[in-house]
């Protein structure tokens, strides 16, 4: 699915419809590189499209999930999986990178895929509970602990880690040393959203996971650069021109409509 933009034919008649056929690697080498951010800088753009821009979080995180879970369709189409049944585990941490793991988990149930849910740390703010409850009436099990390795092997053909974000600072604390530790031992494809959790938002980290998906929300962080999985991709398509400018972004133009875009 990856190859069909690609193989997508561009017409003179259908200029229009040009940034359709352009797949996000050839978009992006037209314009400025995309920029990466600090850990600061990604803090405070959020905290200004709150502050600044008017928007709320449940609105924002409703669209960094809905383009997790169209990131996941692409690398990932229904049709590829290898087991038989379309099995997710999707492992949610205690901040908004967490929230984003939710709104992800519902919206891949909606396309088809069967998430399941871990979230060992639940802040008792009522966005979180309210998507919480929105996952349970969508039938999405929620694990009471983390698996083994060998268990997840087994039973999920994806794990999607919504563990950390741009927020996570120094040593990892438990519970989530542990399910790291576990993640790194697993052998099917790790998705992360925004940060390969357990990285330094700006070093990275040698010894930790490693994703073979990445998908960045509203602009990649410094430690994406050493990110060495198959697929990265933008999402989070919710940023208002004047702030793009103002924190020159230079972020690649999305295709048509899509809320996402392979970098
Ligand atoms: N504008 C955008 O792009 C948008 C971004 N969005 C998303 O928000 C994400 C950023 O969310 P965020 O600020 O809540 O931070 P995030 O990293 O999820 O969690 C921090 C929590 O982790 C914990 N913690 C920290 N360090 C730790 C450690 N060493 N070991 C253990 N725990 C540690 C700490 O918990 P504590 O234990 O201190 O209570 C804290 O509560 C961003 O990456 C993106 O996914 C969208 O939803 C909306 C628009
Ligand atoms: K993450």
């Amino acid at each position: 699915s990856l190859a069909q933009a690609g193989s997508c034919s561009v017409s003179a008649a259908a200029d229009r419809h040009r940034s359709h056929c352009l797949t996000g690697r050839a978009a992006s080498t037209m314009a400025h590189a995309v920029r990466h951010l600090g850990q600061e800088e990604a803090q405070k753009i959020d905290e200004e499209l709150f502050s600044e821009y008017g928007f709320s979080v449940d609105q924002l995180m409703e669209l960094a999930g809905l383009s997790c879970a169209t990131a996941v369709t692409r690398a990932y189409p229904l049709s590829s999986l290898v087991k038989a049944r379309p099995s997710l585990l999707v492992i949610c941490g205690p901040g908004n990178n967490g929230g984003d793991g939710l709104v992800c988990a519902r919206h891949l149930k909606l396309f088809g895929y069967e998430p399941t849910v871990l979230y060992p740390k639940r802040p008792s703010k009522p966005l979180f509970q309210g998507l919480t409850t929105q996952c349970e009436k969508m039938e999405i099990p929620f694990l009471t602990e983390m698996p083994e390795a060998e268990v997840i092997d087994e039973a999920y053909n994806l794990v999607i880690d919504a563990i950390f974000g741009f927020s996570f600072k120094g040593a990892v604390r438990e519970p989530f040393g542990s399910i790291l530790d576990v993640l790194k031992k697993t052998t099917v494809p790790v998705a992360s959203i925004d940060i390969p959790s357990g990285w330094d938002v700006e070093q990275g980290s040698a010894d930790g996971l490693q994703p073979d998906m990445l998908i960045s929300l509203t602009a990649p962080k410094k430690s994406a650069s050493l990110f060495r999985g198959r697929y990265h991709f933008l999402g989070g398509r919710f940023v208002p021109p004047a702030l793009e400018k103002k924190y020159q972004l230079h972020l690649p133009p999305y295709p048509g409509t899509d809320c996402v875009l392979q970098l």
